[in-house]
């Protein structure tokens, strides 16, 4: 530790729990740790304790005999203190352990307490309020040490998310708040939104700043090899293990897991995903032993994961438990007046990786930019400016930018293309008067190549009887 940095007292815990057995080993793990400690055995005692002086984390059990840890948790909330809550629930009660995590517990620990777990989910819950002045106990130094000062890291991670506008700030704020627990979160948004930046903000406005990122896009990946990105394999597992692998769950470790195209995901690895999640352990391919890993997954969907719940394509337990707190990102439609920073920012990024020239932006284009549909979102504007940037010749940046085509496959094309015909030369012949010689110059067609396309289509011109010649009398 910096010998310099001044000696703070070590974190002081609060633990909640009616058998004092259990109380005795959470409090002696808990000293021994060398952390301060206080204990209650029920609410009563809980909130006297509270009252009297502020913790950093309290440890509370569920079923209390005068109450709910939940209610402790929600007078903390009310009164807007600090305290960083762990909550310990009685096994296979997924429902409170959720209830919980939505009711602003840092995070759960399910009975029988493991720990080894204990020890890591206390650390997490007091490393935070650490970063901000308090020392962590002997032995838990170096993450604190490694891990960034949070607020300096959660502006530079929201700066990332270009947009002031109204939703865009709720979308921000709502990232703030929910950063800081260990609560599953669930990205909603159409393509192109900005989903996987809002899961990198979340990461980077939490604790785990410091530790990996590991982003998945679970619809790129072989269902056959699912497990083995997921879990590791060990060498020999399967053919072509060549040597032991990591997986995703190993190497996010301490950090986020992100999950985008959750709703791609196989129902078998829906089960194995909804078993790590529940038990925090992993077991990789070909291994006899089961791992414990700290990872809090955020995971991110453009489909409706309701309506796959419905349809039996999507596990309702799965569902129920990645949404615990959901972050919808709105569609570009929605926040139009971010058009000019966004627009901004990305030509920044663009002309920085190409090495040109930030061109102009005018108020012309971001009026033509405003009157797209954007259907494809940020990553549609994206695309837009960078054909922009590319095609531009001078300084003034421009935009020739059709709408997205739409494009209508029809069942027979030919019929399809005789129609489309037919309307333009109806369309060209009224607009002269039916002069054939006039709709061909028109259409960039002699008259012997409208007269014919007039007889092949049947198209009745008054003064002619076009439609009466026949197609042998062109050939
Ligand atoms: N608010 C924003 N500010 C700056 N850049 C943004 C913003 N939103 C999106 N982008 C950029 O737009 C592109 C698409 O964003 P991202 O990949 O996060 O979207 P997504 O919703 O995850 O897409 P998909 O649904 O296809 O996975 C990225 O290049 C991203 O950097």
């Amino acid at each position: 530790m910096n010998p310099q940095a001044p000696a703070l007292l070590p974190a002081r815990i609060l633990i909640i729990d009616d058998e004092p057995d259990l109380r005795t080993l959470y409090e002696l793990t808990l000293l021994r740790q060398g952390y301060r400690v206080e204990a209650a055995g029920d609410l009563q005692q809980a909130r006297e304790h509270l009252k009297a002086q502020r913790f950093d984390a309290v440890i509370t059990d569920m079923r209390l005999p005068d109450g709910l840890g939940l209610e402790l948790l929600r007078d903390l909330a009310a009164q807007h203190r600090s305290e960083r809550c762990v909550v310990i629930t009685a096994h296979g009660s997924a429902e409170n352990a959720v209830e919980a995590l939505k009711a602003g517990a840092f995070d759960y620990l399910t009975k029988p307490v493991d720990l080894k777990q204990f020890r890591s989910v206390v650390a997490s819950a007091i490393q935070e309020t650490t970063n901000l002045g308090v020392a962590l106990p002997k032995g838990e130094a170096r993450m604190a040490m490694t891990s960034p000062g949070k607020p300096a890291d959660a502006a530079t991670m929201l700066q990332k998310l270009v947009g002031e506008s109204p939703v865009m700030r709720a979308v921000k704020s709502r990232i703030v708040k929910v950063a800081g627990s260990m609560a599953p979160v669930l990205i909603r948004g159409e393509s192109g939104t900005g989903k996987e930046l809002v899961a990198r903000a979340v990461h980077g406005c939490s604790h785990r700043a410091a530790s990996p990122f590991v982003a998945v896009n679970c619809s790129a990946i072989p269902e056959n090899l699912l497990e083995a990105e997921f879990f590791g394999a060990r060498k020999g597992a399967y053919t072509g293990a060549a040597q032991d692998r990591q997986g995703y769950f190993q190497a996010a470790k301490g950090g986020t897991l992100f999950l985008d195209e959750i709703g791609d995901l196989p129902l078998a690895m829906q089960s194995k995903l909804l078993r790590a999640i529940q038990e925090r352990t992993v077991r990789s391919l070909g291994s006899p032993q089961e791992e414990t890993v700290d990872v809090r997954i955020v995971s991110a969907t453009h489909k409706d994961l309701a309506a796959g719940v419905e349809a039996g394509t999507f596990r309702q337990d799965l569902y129920y438990r990645l949404n615990v707190i959901e972050v919808v990102v709105p569609p570009l439609r929605e926040r139009l007046d971010d058009l000019p920073a966004l627009c901004n920012a990305l030509l920044a990024r663009i002309c920085n990786e190409s090495g040109l020239d930030m061109p102009e932006l005018s108020p012309a284009v971001i009026a033509q930019l405003r009157s797209l549909p954007l259907n494809g979102n940020v990553r549609e504007l994206e695309n837009i400016l960078h054909r922009a940037v590319a095609l531009g010749e001078d300084s003034l940046l421009q935009v020739d930018a059709p709408p997205e085509e739409v494009v209508v496959v029809p069942e027979n094309l030919q019929n399809f293309l005789d129609q489309q015909e037919r309307s333009i030369l109806t369309k060209v012949l009224q607009e002269t008067g039916f002069n054939r010689t006039a709709a061909a110059t028109r259409l960039g067609l002699s008259l012997r190549q409208i007269r014919y396309r007039i007889a092949r289509l049947g198209i009745t011109t008054p003064g002619h009887d076009d439609a009466a010649e026949t197609l042998d009398d062109f050939a």
